[in-house]
């Protein structure tokens, strides 16, 4: 949270934790990046982990019109200069991707200069990754066992999916097995040197779901969207990528008319596809920006996961699944004008890469107002391709983290202001909290674990050659006697007959009995098990209450401390205006005594010769040693 300091009463900000508390609010960080050159100034002071000052310098405009007051911002979370990429993934990333594995749509963007490090965090340098392949990294190595076969769920193109059949789904590996060894050849595969073994245990994954990663990657180019996961082999210097359509579906998502996006199975392999597309934005979009991003580029993840059936099976059931998105995004540059070189062109770019910012602000200005006063009034979403695309992060419900980097050199100071009055309007913008959309199934919990157990000893059992043959499993007795009747006077087969099936009865009721008896041990195996698991999760219920409740807490507890910390800048600026009021009375002050002391010794009757001296003194202010000697002389 950033907080620029403003008089208001503390009733009106406890209001305005309460309103918070239910509708939740944007979390703001601040990433200082390292200074260029060792002889660049800096403007910017970390006063704690949560609080930057800037300072004016004598170049700024504020500073040359009178403004050279200090301006503390607060954040959410301040990351200093050597803070490495892994700190500012797991502070701003991990908690986003743990809210989409309970079903909530986040969203993660970087603004603020050119040149503050919005690239360098999001996609990172060659082993130092950014946060979309640190994102891809967790997530794969969390769900790694947990995944749903591939093609089993298909998007239809308009933000939904559908279940495929498994024989649909078989012939599409297949298909698609063929195409990536073709992809494979071609001069777009890139070897991923810069995937990191990023292991952090994610909070919401749930062993008895399966999952599927869904991967897409736009460019928001001058108010065009553009598809960087498009295939590009063919596109010539004449041919380009064609621009894509954003639209609303049935629940007022938005989403991509038409974008490519691929199912990924590892992290190897989105890493693969983060590449491709990276390619693309450098071969497409790179000669024209010239080393500073001039565009909005977004990285998309989603996931979606159904539950496992009471047998640990797949679902077969039509959408009995739930999809959640984290969006990564890297806005352009805010000051991309002073940057590029002054060409028609460029300013054209320039001046749209401002417009849909500018459109941004405009929006979330409305937005806050028609949530401050009640209003109905229309936000232009419209007007520009980036706000229509994450209108519904902004209106519907969501969880949405802001990354301000910033460049602390002095010269910046005006723009980093402006960044941060922007960060400011951010902060007054609220988003409803979404609740998790993973609803309970009411299955018993552990079903993958036992539907494998299972598994594994029918396929023991049917491995294992001494249960093969059905005779052996439920063999009452031996083989028959033999039944030759030799002598038709011979009686003792017979009687060895009738033994041998007497025996033969004898021993099937004792298995009948047995087999009775160890039923109803299983049943009452059974019946300890469900009471045990009703008793697991009556505890599991009434543990996910006091998790509410200390989480509700927590809540409370982190607005309350927003809330004071606004209160203590507040009081601190004020402290700081009072002593600078009091400095200036006590001048005034001492400059009134002088001015009665003045008042008050000409008012005493002078001696003649200290009236000569005085009388001189009055015409003639500067007096020099001779003159003085001379005047006394005359005395
Ligand atoms: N925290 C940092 N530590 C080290 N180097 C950094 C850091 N932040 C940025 N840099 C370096 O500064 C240069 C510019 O950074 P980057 O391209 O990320 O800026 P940007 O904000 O994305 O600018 P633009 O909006 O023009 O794309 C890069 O060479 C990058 O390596």
């Amino acid at each position: 949270m950033l907080a620029m300091y403003c008089k208001k009463s503390s009733k009106n900000v406890q209001a305005k934790c309460q309103q918070m508390r239910e509708r939740g609010q944007i979390k703001f960080f601040c990433r200082i990046r390292s200074m260029e050159n060792d002889s660049d100034i800096s403007c910017i002071k970390v006063l704690s982990d949560k609080i930057v000052s800037l300072t004016p310098p004598s170049t700024s405009v504020g500073f040359q019109t009178g403004n050279y007051r200090e301006i503390h911002c607060l954040f959410h979370r301040v990351f200093e200069e050597d803070a490495s990429q892994e700190t500012v993934f797991e502070w701003t990333t991990i908690p986003l991707i743990n809210d989409v594995f309970r079903g909530k749509s986040c969203l993660l963007f970087a603004y603020g200069l050119s040149g503050g490090g919005k690239t360098y965090t999001m996609n990172g340098e060659p082993r130092k990754p950014g946060i979309i392949s640190r994102a891809l990294d967790v997530i794969f190595n969390n769900i790694m066992h947990f995944q749903a076969e591939k093609f089993v769920f298909k998007p239809d193109k308009m933000n939904g999916f559908e279940v495929q059949a498994e024989e649909d789904a078989w012939k599409e590996r297949q298909c698609e097995a063929h195409r990536t060894q073709r992809l494979m050849k071609t001069d777009d595969a890139i070897e991923c040197d810069q995937q990191a073994p990023c292991y952090i245990q994610l909070e919401g994954i749930d062993e008895d779901n399966i999952y599927a990663i869904f991967i897409s990657y736009v460019e928001v180019y001058k108010n065009a969207v553009y598809d960087l996961l498009e295939d590009t082999r063919d596109y010539g210097k004449h041919k380009r990528l064609q621009g894509k359509l954003v639209r609303e579906d049935r629940t007022h998502d938005m989403y991509v008319h038409d974008v490519v996006e691929v199912e990924v199975k590892s992290s190897k392999e989105a890493h693969e596809i983060l590449y491709k597309g990276m390619c693309t934005k450098r071969k497409i979009f790179g000669s024209v920006t010239s080393g500073f991003s001039c565009s909005h580029s977004v990285f998309t993840i989603r996931i979606v996961q159904a539950v496992l059936d009471q047998f640990g099976g797949a679902p077969e059931q039509k959408g009995a699944y739930c999809v959640s998105k984290l969006c990564l995004v890297d806005l352009a540059g805010s000051k991309c004008t002073n940057y590029m070189k002054n060409t028609s062109q460029r300013l054209g770019e320039s001046g749209n890469i401002n417009n849909s910012l500018m459109t941004l602000k405009t929006c979330l200005e409305i937005l806050h107002e028609n949530q401050k006063l009640g209003m109905k009034k229309l936000i232009p979403y419209r007007d520009s391709k980036l706000t229509y695309l994450f209108k519904n992060f902004f209106e519907g419900e969501s969880n949405i983290h802001a990354l301000i980097c910033v460049n602390p050199r002095a010269a910046n100071f005006d723009e980093t202001l402006h960044v941060m009055k922007f960060a400011n309007i951010l902060k007054e913008v609220q988003v409803l909290h979404q609740s998790s959309t993973v609803k309970s199934t009411g299955f018993p919990v552990g079903r993958r674990r036992a539907n494998q157990m299972f598994q594994e000893a029918l396929q023991k059992l049917e491995q294992d050659e001494r249960v093969q043959s059905s005779d052996d499993i439920c063999s009452i007795s031996t083989a028959f006697p033999c039944l030759e009747l030799k002598d038709p006077m011979d009686d003792k087969l017979i009687h060895n007959l009738i033994q041998f099936l007497e025996f033969r009865h004898e021993q099937y009721n004792l298995q009948r009995q047995n087999l009775v008896h160890k039923e109803k041990e299983f049943f009452e195996h059974l019946k300890a098990v469900m009471q045990k698991n009703f008793l697991a999760q009556h505890e599991n219920t009434s543990l996910h209450d006091i998790l509410d409740f200390e989480t509700n807490k927590r809540i409370a507890l982190e607005a309350k401390e927003n809330e004071m910390e606004s209160c203590a800048e507040q009081l601190r600026q004020e402290l700081y205006n009072r002593s600078e009021a009091i400095k200036m009375v006590k001048q005034e002050a001492v400059v009134v005594h002088e001015a009665q002391n003045g008042v008050e010794m000409l008012k005493k009757p002078l001696p003649l010769a200290s009236f000569s001296r005085r009388k001189r003194s009055v015409t003639s202010p500067i007096i020099s040693s001779e003159d003085e000697n001379s005047t006394s002389a005359m005395a």
